[in-house]
């Protein structure tokens, strides 16, 4: 299969169907996963282990719902050193990045001479963090959903995630979990796992909120049970744009376009130029690449790449490349250019937003510290990456001194008349004065 070229060098309309996602239908999935829901809902664990045997291929006999600690320290010693140690260094770093991130506990100002009011930031009591394993394992999703979790300060960070044939979690997905501090690992997967924190199991506690990237299963459940259970920041198939402007060896734009277009056939992924050179450069090099990544993953970004959502897009001129990313919403943008932080500035519309040649969506993935987990489908039009604001709510916080009441009184009382508020009124009204000092109402 070919690379899809989309020539549009000789318009500046951009048709509508580029701008589509594998996530834009999902009909299909919520209808499937209804079933599955009410099993979890009526069975509790048995129907966990029932889903894991059906959609995991689990095999043991014995199967723990969570994860036992003598499977944590088996992970320990089946994983390669120089592996735990890149877990180690990502942790640090998006340890660090949400640290700086983390509001002050609390906020005040004084709005008028004795009037105060603020914001307290306050952890969600139990917030459940999927960690996909169905195209791949994970455990760099693990450290960018739990580390936020446990610098905001919740109390019940759990982690939910498929298990493999073996019965297990993924043996560094487990070690990331430990180096993080998480305790609560749990096998399940899918909508069936979702379903287990929305409603609670015999082993899966109820959560208040779920958090992190799944298969469409795992992003129709979320959609289905949203009234029992804050679904998060949408954040389904992987996608990336790469930007690049006349400056650029195009072979180098392809290989950041590989990045994304291997996760799955359901990503999108395009590179965005208008430089003829630089598309066709590009075109030309991903077989070449396709051969050295193996048969899974190049066939996964063959299809992508090849398919109707990815390719090269040729645009006129450069401003309508900018104008492609700012409709698109690209969960991943890649900018490669001369000026990269100028053409920054012309970006309204990007979960992420990666500058220049050094830093390849790879970084951001895994190790810079940033939060990889962003929104798709568009959604960066209106959402941004999972911060530690997502595992946090504010509480508006107000106090009013006797100095600063009568004015603030006598303008709310206003309000209340006009709206036809007697109660509220009264509340405000010099009743409240003879009250304070002791008279009674007569
Ligand atoms: N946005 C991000 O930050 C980010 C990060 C990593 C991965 N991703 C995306 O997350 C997704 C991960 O998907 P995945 O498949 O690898 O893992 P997943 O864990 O989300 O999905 C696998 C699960 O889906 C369920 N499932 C599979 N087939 C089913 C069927 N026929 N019926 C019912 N349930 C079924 C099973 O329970 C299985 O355990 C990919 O699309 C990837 O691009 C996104
Ligand atoms: N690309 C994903 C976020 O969209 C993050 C990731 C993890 N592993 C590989 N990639
Ligand atoms: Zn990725």
């Amino acid at each position: 299969m070919s690379v899809t070229f989309h020539d549009l060098s000789a318009s500046t309309e951009l048709p509508a169907d580029l701008f589509k996602r594998t996530e834009s239908d999902l009909s299909f999935f919520v209808e499937k996963v209804k079933p599955i829901i009410a099993a979890v809902k009526e069975e509790g664990d048995s129907a966990l282990i029932r889903f894991a045997r059906e959609f995991d291929g689990v095999q043991p006999e014995s199967f723990s719902v969570r994860a036992e600690e003598h499977e944590f320290e088996e992970a320990f010693a089946r994983v390669d050193a120089e592996v735990i140690e890149a877990i180690r260094f990502s942790v640090e770093n998006v340890r660090a990045f949400h640290e700086a991130q983390k509001p002050e506990e609390m906020w005040w100002k004084e709005m008028r001479p004795g009037a105060f009011a603020g914001d307290r930031h306050v952890p969600i009591d139990a917030v459940a963090c999927y960690v996909p394993r169905g195209k791949g394992s994970f455990p760099s999703v693990l450290i960018m959903t739990t580390v936020p979790a446990v610098v905001a300060g919740v109390p019940r960070p759990v982690v939910i995630t498929p298990p493999g044939p073996d019965g297990r979690v993924d043996d560094a997905t487990l070690i990331a979990a430990r180096l993080v501090g998480i305790k609560e690992v749990y096998k399940c997967g899918g909508a069936q796992g979702v379903a287990a924190v929305a409603y609670g199991t015999q082993s899966v506690p109820k959560c208040l909120k779920i958090v992190g990237p799944g298969s469409p299963w795992v992003v129709a459940a979320k959609r289905q049970l949203s009234n029992l259970i804050d679904p998060g920041i949408p954040a389904g198939p992987s996608e990336s744009l790469i930007l690049a402007d006349d400056s650029v060896n195009g072979a180098l734009a392809a290989l950041d376009l590989l990045i994304e277009s291997e996760h799955g056939p359901d990503s999108s992924a395009y590179l965005v130029t208008s430089s003829r050179r630089v598309a066709e450069e590009a075109i030309a090099a991903l077989p070449g690449y396709w051969d050295t990544i193996g048969e899974k993953r190049a066939g996964f970004s063959r299809s992508v790449l090849g398919g109707t959502h990815g390719g090269v897009v040729l645009t006129k001129d450069f401003a309508t490349a900018v104008e492609f990313v700012n409709q698109y919403a690209p969960e991943h943008l890649e900018i490669l250019a001369e000026e990269p932080m100028a053409v920054m500035t012309q970006i309204r519309n990007a979960g992420e937003i990666l500058l220049g040649e050094h830093t390849p969506i790879t970084l951001g993935n895994f190790v810079l510290g940033p939060n990889a987990v962003l929104p798709t489908n568009s959604a960066a039009k209106t959402a941004g990456p999972l911060s530690v604001f997502d595992y946090m709510k504010r509480i508006s916080v107000g106090y009013v001194t006797r100095a600063g009441y009568q004015q603030l009184a006598t303008k709310a009382k206003r309000f209340a008349e006009y709206e036809g508020f007697p109660g509220h009124a009264l509340a405000v009204s010099e009743l409240r004065d003879r009250l304070l000092k002791g008279e009674n109402h007569d």
